[in-house]
């Protein structure tokens, strides 16, 4: 099972993730898009991504924006290496 990560380990992983934060034992972004369209096409591919790595997002959309939440249930709702992974993943697919 996925272990917690400290916040130092969590800080770090971010670094290398622009525009994430850390707060609320979550780490999480929001990303803009031209129009409400766009938004929900991000949506959907990173539904595949997240059915892919058995690890889903909270997500909040509102018109063009997308607000990107993770944590793992498993852990106690705490940050793992699976919502690092899955970030990156998220990243890829908005710069790609
Ligand atoms: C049974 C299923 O694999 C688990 O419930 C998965 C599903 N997606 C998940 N997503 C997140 N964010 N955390 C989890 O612990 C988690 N667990």
């Amino acid at each position: 099972m996925a272990q917690p990560l400290t916040s130092e380990e969590i800080e770090k992983a971010i670094q290398d993730l622009p525009e994430w934060e850390y707060g609320n034992d979550k780490i999480s972004k929001e990303y803009s898009f031209d129009n409400f369209r766009d938004a929900i096409s991000f949506l959907v591919r990173i539904s595949y991504e997240a059915e892919d790595q058995v690890h889903h997002p909270e997500i909040m959309n509102v018109y063009n924006t997308v607000n990107i939440s993770l944590s793992t249930h498993d852990a106690g709702g705490k940050v793992t290496e699976k919502d690092v992974k899955l970030a990156k993943s998220i990243e890829s697919l908005y710069n790609n």
